[in-house]
This record gives structure tokens, C-alpha cells and sequence, in this order.
């Protein structure tokens, strides 16, 4: 796990041996150690070069370890050990040095990094702190303000950066084991005192107080809830304001609360749930290991409202030559210009030249005709996608992938409309969608494993995270959304308000309550799918409201304020105020509350009291019984994808894991207890009726998630 070899005849070098990132296992651990006594007792070596094998550095510790019986030996001694040595120590950093990784790379006396290596503290991603001495080392090498910065976001920076900070001594476009080499003989003999990074003080900072208050209130706002990020913050401050072994201390005791919290659990759930989406499987057993993705060199965007535009500065960024289709010559000009103008924004933000270039822009539709995939963006209509779909399926040469980024519509019947269904996959980009990291790959009866192969890969070269769902009403997400915005309206007609629903979720993490943000997406494009389905009907001037549609219970709050022409920001009106069209700021409305009080006059309902529990429970409760509905019947293969889907997609909190990991967080039996409580009092809401797979996983005595899947297709099977 750690192999010590000689070069150049005095240098140590010892290669951290375990792919595919090296992370500091017991036994790398145990192998780093051995190799250090022996190189630093051996007369011969007079000094040591530490590189990881297959040209990555180290991604730190070895999470799958974490818990509560850790073996082998403490990383902190280790990396003391490192820093006391008499023979100087270069870390030849390439690929990546992360987390403990570059704790690692801090204990040794100098660093040289490829230019190509990304190195952070991604600690707090995980619900933890730097705690190998990161907290400590990091700002009395680069300094308080940015090492605030980097251990509180987990950002991975550029060796560029990180020569700029004075994190790394040398950056190489060699070979970097070579050139670390090659330091390392140069600096034999020389002093090392003044390279121990803990004997040096901490950068003095005239205002110490003051930044940290100031960046404890970013924290707490921006990471609302998160206890990782505020922990960071107080083990910088020790590094300001203690000595070195004091520090270290108070850097442990706040590393051993986060270590066994929830919240880490939680994330750290998250961070292989992310890479578990991608080993995809179909009902019909077709998986990522046995299809195969074809190459997609060039693609094409149809339609070029707001989706379609995103898509495509999505698709130029991965470097994928688009063509970009709008019919209306109006709107594909301006379509080319704002294209344009978010690739330059990006190119300045990133320190890359746009990708303009890969773009080619046409209003015909024949201009698709030769391209690999064809990604649809045009109106949420199904019988003009369904006109499209023909035309394509006409156009384009034998073999094209169609995709469609419909939200909500029936990918089979877009499908039927094709020469080869096979063809046909769901692609559901979220908005803005050059942004969003999620990508909902939908597939259909017909879809080939081949196609959703493709759809996966070509996201993922996006910067998605791409997850395969069935062809089911809403697809995931969307499903999961409807029995949750039902409860906050019925939320409403109880006694609620907007604000205290909003509130609640918010409090909860959520970045917007569910008033907010339909205020932000528009209330017209739910209105618009009622309509299509029967429900939402015009109160009219009779002033009848029925509030039991197809034997459901239905609130039509959502139709009221439409009818008015409240669509939320865009308008100016929604659930709040904003002042003027296109306004940000959400104010209460008396017109609101006024609404709701005749509403409820006009029906004869009482207000009650509601309290926050009562909007968690109703709201999340439901719309994880939906999720596991979801599973139930197959549409998502496990619950790593919803829960990634929430995540990424409708701004879950992170710390939380995702509806289906807080489930099992809640205790399954608890969810089951508050869904029987309130469908009772609620016959006629089905969503809010627990489903069977609930049961099953509680009468099995609530496994942990990772176990489900064993119930889920005991299920399948009998039904
Ligand atoms: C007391 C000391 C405490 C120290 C705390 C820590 O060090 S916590 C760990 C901090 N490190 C990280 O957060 C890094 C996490 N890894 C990454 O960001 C990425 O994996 C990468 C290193 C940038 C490489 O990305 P890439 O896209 O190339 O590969 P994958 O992400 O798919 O990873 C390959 C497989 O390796 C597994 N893996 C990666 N890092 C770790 C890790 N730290 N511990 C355990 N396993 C790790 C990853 O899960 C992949 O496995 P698969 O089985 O193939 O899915």
C-alpha cells in the first residue's frame, strides 16, 4: 500500500500504492509509516520524495473507514513523524492531493505540484473538518482570509492557485516524481526549521474579530443548518489565536463532535450515492456494464427559449459542436446573443476562452440533419413535440439519438411518433441548465440500453450528474413535487399562510419554501397541466368551489390566483409581492391573506393553529411516500437516485442526505405512524396513503437504505 524505493542514490522515494486515488486506507497508512522509519534510519537516504501511484497524489482518508471502529494507525502521529524528520521531505503532488492528502502534503517540507493537479480541503463537503492538521498548518502557510475560504467551501483549487497562495513551492509541466526528484537532491543538508509549517506563527490579521464574525454570518447563511462549516470556522480561529499544540487540540475535540453526527452520516451517504447513479440498471436488466455509449460528436439543440439556450452553452462548454435550431428568427437572435454572452461570462469566470466557436446556429429544421443526438427544448406542448418527433425521425441520418427535455409529457407516445423508438430517451435538464448538476435520463418502453448508455455519458461529459428514471408522470422529481405542493395548499385552507409553510421548509434547508418558489418558476406552468387534465376549472361568477375533484380532495388556490393573473415573479403577483414584474424580493400580501380568509368564509372552513412540525410532516412525509411509490413500482432502480435527484435537482439540503436517507433518519416506523395519523383524517388525499413497500421496510425492522433494494424487488416480483 506504500512500496519505498531508492533513485538518484540518496532520495527516498516512497509511492503511495492504492488505486484508484490512493486514499489513505489502515494499510497505506501502516505502509507510509514503515517506509518513513526505514528511509529516515537508512544512512544512505538523504532525503525523501512522497508521490502517489498512477499519477494521483492522495484523495485523503479512506471514508468507507469512517465510523465508529477505525484500525490501523492515527493519521496525526503519522504526518507529526513527517514534519520532525532531519532528511527534507517533497511531496511530488500530481492528479490530486484532497483532504488528508494534502494534510499530508503539508507535514512535508516542501511540495512541488503538476500543473494539471487539483488540490482543497473537501472536508466540510463531507460533514467534517480538515482534522489531520489542516486547520492548523493551512493558514500559517497561506494565511487566515483564504484559508477560511477554501476549508469552509471544500473548493478544489488549480496548482496555479495554489502557487499563488503559496501553498505549493514549484509548479511542473514535467514529469513531476522527476523534478520532485531532482528538489529533493538540491535541498539535502539544508536547514529545515524554517520549513516545519507548525513552528511558523500565523499571519498576524489587525482586525482578527471582525473577520471571523464576519465570516461566521456567511457561513451560517449560506450553509443554513450545516454544523461542519461553523466548525471550521472556530478551528481557524484557534490556529489565529492559540499555539500550535493548543490548537490541535481544539481542532480534534471539534473533529470527534462532527465525526459521529448525523450530518455526516448524511453527506458522506451523498458522496457515494453520487457515484452509485451511475452504475445504472433498467427493469429489463440492461445495465452500464453491459451497454455501451456511442460517441457523440456533434448534437443538436431544437428550440432556443430558456431550456434550449442553457442546454446548449451546457453542451459548447463540454466541447461538443452544437447545432442550435429556433424556427423564429427573432428569438434565435436573441437566442445568439445571450448564448454568447453566458459562454463569455463563463470563459471569465473560469479562465478559459469560450467555446463559441463549437456553436453553429440555423432557423431550419434540416439543419439537424447529420448530427449524432438531437436534444428537443421546444414549448411543453405534447402534440407540437409530437409533430417534431415526426419531423426529426425524418430528418436525421439513420441512427441519430432523439431526446426530448420534456418536463412532465409521456416519452412513449413521443416515441410512437418515430421510425425507431429505440432512439428515443428522455433527457430533463433542469433550469438554468448550463447550471444545474442534474439531468434526469429518462427512458421509455422502447428505449435501448444503448441510447440511455449514450444520454448518461454525454451528461456526464456535461458536468452532470445524470440519473436513469422510468417513463412515469412528472418521470421522478416532478411525481415526488405534486403530493408535496398539494399539502402546502391544502396547508393553506386549513389556517397556514404562505409565510409560515415557507418558513418551515426553509428552516428546514430548503433555499426557497414551496410558495417562494413556485413564485420563482411561475404559477402558470402548473395551471396550464391542471387544465390539460380536467382539474382546474374557472370558480366562475356562480362562486361554487368544489373542493373534491375525481374523488380526490383538490384545492384550487393554485387556479385562483392564476385566474387573477398572479403568475409569481414574472408577473410581479404571485404568492408574494415583488414590486414590479420580474422583481426578486418577496413581500407579504394583504391580497393574500384576504383571498384566503373569504376563501375559507366561502367554504366554511375554520382557520387552525398550524405549527412547523405539521408543515414537515404533511409536506416531506408525503412526498417520501411518493418516492417510495417510486421505487415501488421500479421507476427509479434504488434510492440513491432519489435522493441524488432531490439533492441536485429540487434543493434538498445536502446536510440531510435526500428524502429517502432522512426517511430511515426519521425511523422508517415514525413516517408510517404520521402518514396513518393523517390519512385518516384525510381519506380522500391518497397521496398521504403510506404505500406498501413503507410497510414492507418497516415490518422488516426498518433496514438501513443501502438494503432496501433486496425488499423492493420482493415486492416487484409478486406484483
Ligand atoms: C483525520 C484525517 C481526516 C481526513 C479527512 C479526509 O481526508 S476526508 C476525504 C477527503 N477527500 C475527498 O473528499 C476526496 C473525495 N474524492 C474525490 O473528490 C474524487 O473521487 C477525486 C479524487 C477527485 C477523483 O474523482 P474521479 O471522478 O476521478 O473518480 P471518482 O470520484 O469516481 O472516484 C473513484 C473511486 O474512488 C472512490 N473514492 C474517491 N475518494 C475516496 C475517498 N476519499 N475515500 C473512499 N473512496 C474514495 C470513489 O468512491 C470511487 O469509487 P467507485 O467504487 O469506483 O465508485
Amino acid at each position: 500500500m506504500a512500496q519505498l524505493s531508492y533513485v538518484s542514490g540518496s532520495v527516498g522515494l516512497i509511492t503511495l500504492q492504492n488505486p484508484p486515488v490512493n486514499v489513505l486506507s489502515a494499510a497505506t497508512r501502516q505502509g507510509i509509516m514503515e517506509s518513513m522509519k526505514k528511509a529516515l534510519n537508512d544512512p544512505k537516504v538523504k532525503s525523501v520524495v512522497i508521490c502517489g501511484q498512477n499519477g494521483v497524489f492522495c484523495a485523503g482518508a479512506d471514508i468507507k473507514e469512517f465510523g465508529p471502529n477505525i484500525s490501523g494507525p492515527s493519521i496525526v502521529p503519522l504526518i507529526y513523524d513527517i514534519e520532525v524528520a532531519n532528511k527534507p521531505v517533497v511531496a511530488a503532488i500530481e492528479g490530486s492531493a484532497l483532504g488528508g492528502g494534502l494534510e499530508l502534503a503539508l507535514t512535508c517540507h516542501y511540495r512541488i505540484a503538476h500543473s494539471k493537479t487539483r488540490l482543497g480541503l473537501p472536508e466540510v463537503t463531507l460533514g467534517l473538518l480538515p482534522g489531520a492538521g489542516g486547520t492548523q498548518l493551512l493558514p500559517r502557510l497561506i494565511g487566515i482570509p483564504a484559508s477560511l475560504e477554501l476549508i469552509t467551501t471544500g473548493r478544489h483549487i488549480t496548482a496555479a492557485e495554489a502557487l499563488q497562495l503559496g501553498l505549493v513551492d514549484h509548479v511542473t509541466q514535467s514529469d513531476t516524481v522527476d523534478s520532485a526528484v531532482k528538489f529533493a537532491l538540491s535541498v539535502e543538508g539544508e536547514p529545515l526549521d524554517s520549513r516545519r509549517i507548525s513552528k511558523r506563527p500565523c499571519p498576524h490579521l489587525p482586525d482578527l474579530d471582525a473577520v471571523f464574525e464576519a465570516v461566521m454570518q456567511k457561513v451560517r447563511q449560506k450553509f443554513y443548518g450545516a454544523i461542519a462549516p461553523i466548525a471550521c470556522v472556530q478551528a481557524v480561529r484557534a490556529a489565529a489565536t492559540l499555539p500550535f499544540s493548543e490548537g490541535m487540540k481544539r481542532e480534534q475535540q471539534l473533529m470527534s463532535t462532527l465525526f459521529t453526527s448525523g450530518q455526516a452520516r448524511a453527506l458522506q451517504y451523498s458522496f457515494f450515492a453520487q457515484r452509485a447513479v451511475g452504475r445504472w440498471s433498467m427493469p429489463s436488466g440492461a445495465s452500464w456494464n453491459t451497454s455501451k455509449a456511442r460517441p457523440v460528436h456533434r448534437a443538436a439543440v431544437l428550440g432556443l427559449g430558456t431550456m434550449g439556450r442553457g442546454i446548449t452553452v451546457a453542451l459548447a462548454q463540454a466541447g461538443v459542436s452544437v447545432v442550435a435550431v429556433e424556427i423564429q428568427e427573432k428569438q434565435l437572435n436573441e437566442a445568439r446573443e445571450h448564448v454568447y454572452a453566458t459562454l463569455e461570462r463563463g470563459a471569465q469566470q473560469s479562465g478559459v476562452s469560450p467555446s463559441c466557436a463549437n456553436i453553429t446556429y440555423s432557423h431550419d429544421i434540416q439543419a439537424v440533419a447529420d448530427v449524432d443526438l438531437v436534444i428537443e427544448a421546444v414549448l411543453e406542448d405534447l402534440s407540437l413535440k409530437e409533430k417534431v418527433f415526426q419531423q426529426l425521425s425524418a430528418i436525421c441520418k439513420p441512427g441519430t439519438l432523439l431526446c426530448s427535455n420534456t418536463s412532465s409529457l409521456d416519452l412513449n407516445c413521443l416515441a410512437s411518433q418515430t421510425k425507431n423508438p429505440e432512439l428515443v430517451v428522455g433527457m430533463h435538464f433542469f433550469a438554468p441548465a448550463h447550471v444545474m448538476k442534474l439531468l434526469e435520463v429518462v427512458y421509455g418502453s422502447k428505449s435501448s440500453p444503448e441510447a440511455v448508455a449514450t444520454a448518461m455519458q454525454l451528461g456526464k461529459k456535461m458536468g452532470k450528474i445524470s440519473v436513469a428514471v422510468g417513463n412515469c408522470r412528472g418521470f421522478v422529481g416532478n411525481r415526488m413535487l405534486k403530493p408535496y405542493i398539494e399539502q402546502s395548499y391544502f396547508l393553506l385552507e386549513e389556517g397556514a399562510t404562505p409565510e409560515l409553510v415557507d418558513k418551515a421548509l426553509e428552516e428546514f434547508g430548503f433555499p426557497m419554501g414551496v410558495f417562494r418558489m413556485s413564485d420563482l418558476s411561475g404559477l402558470d406552468v402548473g395551471w396550464r397541466v391542471r387544465k390539460e387534465d380536467g382539474l382546474a376549472e374557472p370558480v366562475g361568477t356562480s362562486g361554487q368551489i368544489t373542493r373534491l375533484r375525481g374523488g380526490r380532495r383538490y384545492s384550487p388556490l393554485g387556479d385562483i390566483l392564476c385566474e387573477h393573473g398572479r403568475f409569481g415573479q414574472k408577473t410581479g403577483l404571485g404568492w408574494y409581492q415583488y414590486g414590479r414584474p420580474g422583481g426578486r424580493v418577496a413581500k407579504s400580501d394583504p391580497w393574500v391573506f384576504n383571498l384566503l380568509e373569504e376563501y375559507r368564509a366561502r367554504l366554511g372552513l375554520t382557520a387552525r393553529p398550524i405549527d412547523q412540525q405539521e408543515v414537515l410532516e404533511r409536506c416531506l412525509y408525503s412526498l417520501i411516500n411518493e418516492g417510495l411509490c417510486i421505487l415501488e413500482e421500479g421507476f427509479a432502480s434504488s434510492p440513491e437516485d432519489i435522493d441524488v435527484i432531490y439533492v441536485f435537482g429540487y434543493g434538498w439540503p445536502k446536510h440531510r442526505g435526500g428524502p429517502m436517507f432522512y426517511a430511515s433518519m426519521v425511523g422508517l416506523a415514525t413516517v408510517l405512524e404520521r402518514l396513518d395519523h393523517y390519512y385518516r383524517s384525510n381519506p380522500d388525499v391518497p397521496s398521504l396513503k403510506p404505500c406498501k413497500l413503507l410497510r414492507q421496510l418497516v415490518a422488516s425492522g426498518s433496514p438501513p437504505v443501502h438494503k432496501w433494494k433486496e425488499i423492493t424487488k420482493k415486492i416487484q416480483n409478486r406484483l
